[in-house]
């Protein structure tokens, strides 16, 4: 007989409020090894809230989370986890290097993570997984939105996460960009490493998704094999919209897996 896995991550019953109103309402969430998971639902549904309570970003009210079997308040592993946290336009004013915005993923509290020379190998690999090497000296302010959050993904990738979360990685990306994440999906899934995504739609990452797991109003109604061909636009309730969404993904998304 096989060991049960300890999931990578398991929230239960999750509560979470943000300036006094509920917007967790008693979430459950579990993520195995080796499993990419979605998470969907309309705008306001609480999917960027149900990952900021996984990374310690928002405090539970209620309900419990263990991270790789340790209770949320003992664990201490952060490098095992890498955040993509949704794309904003505040890199636009910092004035860091593509290359220190990676490196900035090894510091693990107040130390580096590894000696210097792994550290930089660890880097160097990072960046050649998402096609920046060749920009790892330009500043981040210079590069596109969807070449910001290659060097996101790559700052998260560095760490060799066993759990990474990423937070809207498709919201208005080019399609090279889109070609880097679903290689990252893959990636993490042939060294059995998990992903939780958070998604507007599933889109054409739809073949690389395990299992989709819906929010609405702060509850899951729905949590099991992705909505297939459809995608989310069919469950009742959505209306989706995305503030910095300028619908590359939308029409250039189908060639991505090709
Ligand atoms: N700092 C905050 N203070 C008060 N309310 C907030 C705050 N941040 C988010 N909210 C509210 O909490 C609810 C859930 O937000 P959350 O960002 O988790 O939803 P989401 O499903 O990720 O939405 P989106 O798809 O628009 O990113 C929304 O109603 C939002 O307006």
């Amino acid at each position: 007989m096989t060991e049960p896995r300890t999931p990578v991550a398991r929230l239960t019953g999750g509560t979470a409020s943000l300036g006094g109103r509920p917007v967790l309402r008693g979430v459950d969430l579990t993520v195995h090894p080796g499993e990419v998971v979605a998470l969907l639902g309309a705008n306001g549904s609480g999917k960027s809230t149900l990952v900021r309570t996984l990374v310690g970003l928002v405090p539970l009210t209620g309900g419990t989370i263990e991270l790789f079997g340790t209770p949320f308040a003992r664990f201490r592993d952060w490098s095992r986890i890498g955040y993509v946290p949704q794309r904003t336009t505040a890199a636009a004013g910092v004035p860091a290097s593509v290359r220190e915005v990676v490196a900035s993923g090894l510091l693990d509290g107040r130390r580096l993570f590894g000696p210097g020379r792994e550290g930089r190998a660890a880097v160097d690999a990072a960046l050649d997984a998402v096609g920046m090497r060749d920009r790892a000296r330009d500043g981040i302010a210079h590069l596109s939105g969807g070449q910001q959050q290659r060097v996101l993904i790559a700052r998260a990738l560095a760490r060799r996460p066993d759990l990474l979360i990423m937070d809207e990685p498709m919201a208005g990306v080019d399609l090279r960009s889109q070609e880097v994440l679903a290689g990252t999906l893959r990636g993490q899934q042939e060294q059995g490493r998990a992903v939780l995504l958070v998604l507007h739609e599933l889109g054409p990452l739809e073949p690389l998704i395990d299992r989709a797991v819906v929010l609405r109003e702060g509850c899951v109604c729905h949590d099991g094999p992705p909505p297939r061909a459809v995608g989310q636009h069919a469950l009742p309730g959505h209306d989706h919209v995305h503030p910095h969404d300028d619908h590359t993904a939308h029409h250039a998304g189908m060639g991505l897996l090709s």
